[in-house]
């Protein structure tokens, strides 16, 4: 089975607002709530797929019962634990000439809550693949990836990361199986901007010799390249599309990079697939539907 977790899961709040204008009363154009934060939109995208996943995490409040119920109209199963108090954040998501998020706090999460991930992620089995993804909450110690990574290093679990910062760099000594930074958050974790491809490609192989395996750098409208745990290296340029919504592109990009590895057990499929679902989100208003992956795929 696959589980994602989502520490920190949100209703995404995306409003259009034509010409939006800073310190003045704006309309909105259109306005849609989805269910989000990066391990849920995996989930999300795997099913569309066709693929079964469990997505687990923290949730509060009525916003939370909103995740959950959204969730389950997409079909996906989930697992979460239920926080007593505070509610579960509203990320807003501005889309004018300029896109533009503010990602709320999220509640505060005890230890006791802490207990009962940790308890779910010891039930995990040789063969699961476990997702981690997104942001903590700052009232969670800045370990906790690595903690939940050493509950299950003895077994045979494949393990994908999509967070930034100290919390990708710190878990890499548990070699993950994929790890997907953007070039910004790839570069940001070598303190410079990354202006080539070799450059990117560098920085990944260094990331590889602190123990990841595969990792795959998204690069937005312009593709991304993976560098295989082989050494081997694979570019893509994105197919060509108006963008509608890119929010969760990455993390479609995460799922179906997974499903595609799933099915065919081979990096270059999974690459493929991986840049038509990232790319097939970004053209839709929400997440990407199977048949837009697959007419996208014939263009990679
Ligand atoms: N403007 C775009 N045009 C075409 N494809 C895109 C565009 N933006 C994103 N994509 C596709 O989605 C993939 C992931 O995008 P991106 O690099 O923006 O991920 P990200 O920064 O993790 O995004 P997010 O945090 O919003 O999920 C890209 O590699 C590309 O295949
Ligand atoms: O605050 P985090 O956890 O870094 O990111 C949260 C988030 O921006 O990520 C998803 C897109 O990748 C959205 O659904 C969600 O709002």
């Amino acid at each position: 089975m696959i589980y994602t977790v989502t520490f920190n899961p949100s209703l995404d709040y995306i409003v259009k607002v034509d010409s939006f204008r800073l310190g003045e009363v704006n309309r909105t154009r259109s306005e849609k709530i989805l269910p989000g934060g990066k391990g849920i939109n995996v989930s999300i995208v795997l099913k569309n797929l066709g693929i079964e996943s469990v997505a687990m995490g923290f949730i509060a409040g009525f916003t939370g019962n909103e995740i959950q119920k959204r969730l389950k109209i997409f079909g996906c199963e989930s697992d979460f634990i239920r926080i007593q108090n505070g509610m579960s954040r509203i990320n807003v998501k501005l889309k004018s000439d300029e896109e533009s998020e503010i990602n709320g706090q999220g509640p505060r999460i005890g230890g006791a809550d802490l207990q009962k991930l940790f308890d779910r992620i010891d039930r995990l089995r040789e063969g699961d693949v476990l997702v981690l993804a997104g942001s903590i909450p700052n009232t969670l110690p800045e370990d906790i990836y690595e903690k939940i990574l050493d509950r299950i290093k003895a077994k045979n679990i494949l393990v994908v990361v999509d967070a930034t910062r100290d919390l990708l760099l710190n878990v890499l000594k548990y070699h993950p199986f994929l790890i997907k930074p953007n070039n910004h958050e790839l570069g940001e974790l070598f303190g410079r901007k990354l202006q080539s491809d070799e450059e990117i490609i560098q920085c990944a192989k260094e990331l590889q010799t602190k123990g990841a395996r595969n990792i795959l750098v998204s690069m937005a409208g312009e593709g991304a390249i993976l560098v295989e745990e082989s050494g081997r290296t694979h570019k893509s340029p994105a197919p060509k599309g108006v963008v509608r919504n890119s929010v969760g592109a990455g993390d479609s990009m995460v799922a179906g990079f997974l499903a595609g590895y799933l099915a065919h057990g081979d990096y270059q499929e999974a690459f493929r697939t991986g840049i038509a679902a990232g790319s097939a989100s970004a053209f839709s208003e929400e997440l990407a539907s199977k048949e837009d992956i697959l007419a996208l795929m014939m263009q990679i």
